[in-house]
């Protein structure tokens, strides 16, 4: 049924949930017992010494899975510590049967206070119920947690961890090992959500594989294969001036460098021809570090038109600056009507004056994107799968949103979501490598959809290339790496 890189609200998993259970004669405390026994398993797979464990459940259903896990572990022989936030009679539904079934099977009931002896840890209090911040014993339960040295199991998804957004709005439970059931949630992939779930495993629970027709998937995964699905590999007769021709647009003075890198990352990404149109103090300095590139000193509008006659793509912004030649240049190059990937200080000018065109990639980090959006950074990181998909609607472009789990969207509302990526890329020059690729992508014929999600994935697996065992990399070891990632 759902393919494994479709990702669901949590409203859907329910529905599917719903449908299991009405539409197939799945009871739900069957699929709750698969799930608990699912989790298990995983659990004896990754930690095959432990014998005991502390099971700690919540007041709803994720509790209900703990409560059976509990029970199975009991079966098995294990020592098993169960704390509980709500005594078992106050429970209802399945959770409740499931709570029943663990005191017929002679398992006891601790309270929150209860000191935590487990070897393992597992986390049932919250799942994709979580509707508010988690306070009070809540709270205190999910901080203790964390601050025991025994690791995690979490059941769905880490307590805390709100399932559409990927974000915690208070204490979240940090996993070693996150297993997730009937279907990946959204949220498990963006925002913070990488802080806390750990190791990532989906359990569809054998239910029948019709369950998602006419349930369209909220968003995707990216995966690695699509850099070889969109990039065919080139004709022996292949020359220079078919692969596209990208004019990277910026350096104001005293900020060559960012052009440079867009430029040396499109280069690397199979542009034949690539071309900077800088400001003349800054030309020779961008010739000097890389001379494969042709550089330009572009003092007025006219001459950057000329520029632009020249170029298939554009890339406008990098180091583009805000002074009145940077307003100049953005004007000029907003007037063509070639395809344009718009960056850091075009973004700005964008934010300004407002104005739609065909062909247009924005690619804003949170910062730019509420600027763009007239909000703050948290708004946007509060809900990205939002916010990428207004930006996409309210500029009538394809939005890509920077950060862990990059978003791109396009404004009919579809929605890829990059998994590859790591903290050592957190460093200047990321963002300018990545208009470089993508605008080389254009050139190359990619439509702007594809452009911007394949030049995530490439930026990101790089990124995972060179970064291996480094705490930081460079913009230009990344570059760099494009050459391993990208298909010959
Ligand atoms: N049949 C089903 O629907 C299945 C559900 N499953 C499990 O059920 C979970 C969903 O169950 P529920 O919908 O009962 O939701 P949860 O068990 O996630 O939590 C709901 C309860 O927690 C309370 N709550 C929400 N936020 C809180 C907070 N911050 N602090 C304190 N209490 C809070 C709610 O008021 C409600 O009482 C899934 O995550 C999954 O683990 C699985 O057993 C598979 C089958
Ligand atoms: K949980």
């Amino acid at each position: 049924m759902r393919h494994p890189l479709e990702l669901y609200r949590a409203e859907q998993v329910r529905e599917l949930d719903r449908r299991a259970i009405e539409g197939h004669g799945i009871p739900g405390y069957e699929l709750m017992c698969r799930a608990a026994s699912a989790a298990f398993d995983r659990l004896r797979a990754r930690w095959p010494e432990v014998r005991t464990i502390s099971v700690f459940c919540g007041a709803g259903n994720n509790g209900g899975d703990g409560y059976v896990l509990a029970r199975l572990a009991l079966e098995a022989g294990f020592d098993v510590q169960l704390i509980a936030l709500k005594a078992p009679a106050d429970l209802s539904g399945d959770a409740l049967r499931a709570a029943q079934d663990w005191l017929q099977a002679g398992g006891t009931v601790d309270e929150a206070e209860a000191s935590i002896h487990g070897a393992l840890l597992v986390d049932a209090l919250l799942g994709t119920g979580l509707d508010r911040a988690p306070s009070g014993p809540y709270a205190e339960l999910i901080d203790r947690i964390n601050a025991h040295p025994a690791p995690v199991l979490s059941l769905d998804l880490p307590s805390g961890l709100n399932a559409d957004t990927g974000q915690a709005p208070g204490a979240c439970v940090r996993a070693e090992l996150t297993v997730t059931f009937i279907a990946l949630k959204r949220g498990l992939f963006t925002g913070g959500a990488g802080a806390f779930t750990g190791q990532l495993l989906l359990d569809a629970l054998d239910v029948p594989e019709t369950l998602a027709e006419d349930l369209p998937a909220d968003a995707r995964l990216l995966e690695a294969a699509e850099l070889a699905r969109c990039l065919p590999s080139r004709p022996c007769h292949t020359h220079k001036g078919e692969t596209g021709h990208v004019l990277v647009i910026g350096g104001d003075l005293g900020m060559s460098g960012a052009p440079v890198l867009s430029g040396q990352a499109a280069l690397r990404t199979g542009s034949g021809l690539v071309s900077l149109a800088t400001r003349g103090a800054t030309a020779a300095a961008a010739l000097a570090v890389q001379p494969e590139l042709m550089v330009h000193s572009v003092d007025n509008p006219d001459a950057l038109k000329a520029r632009i006659g020249a170029a298939d793509v554009l890339a406008l912004g990098p180091g583009l600056g805000r002074s009145d030649w940077s307003q100049a240049m953005w004007s000029e190059a907003m007037k063509s009507a070639r395809p344009m990937v718009l960056d850091a200080d075009g973004l700005y000018w964008l934010a300004q004056r407002p104005r739609e065109r065909q062909q247009l990639i924005i690619t804003p980090h949170p910062g730019e994107a509420a600027m763009l959006l007239g909000t703050t950074s948290q708004a946007i990181q509060a809900d990205r799968f939002q916010a990428v998909r207004s930006l996409a609607d309210r500029y009538s472009a394809v939005a890509v949103l920077k950060g862990w789990g990059s978003l791109v969207a396009t404004p009919d509302g579809q929605v890829e979501v990059c998994p590859f990526g790591n903290p050592a890329m957190a460093s200047a020059g990321m963002g300018d490598a990545l208009t470089g690729i993508i605008a080389s992508l254009l050139g190359q014929g990619l439509a702007a959809f594809d452009a911007a999600r394949v030049g995530v994935l490439a930026h990101a697996l790089a990124g995972d290339r060179a970064a291996r065992g480094r705490r930081q990399i460079l913009a230009s070891d990344l570059i760099t790496a494009l050459a391993e990632v990208l298909p010959a």
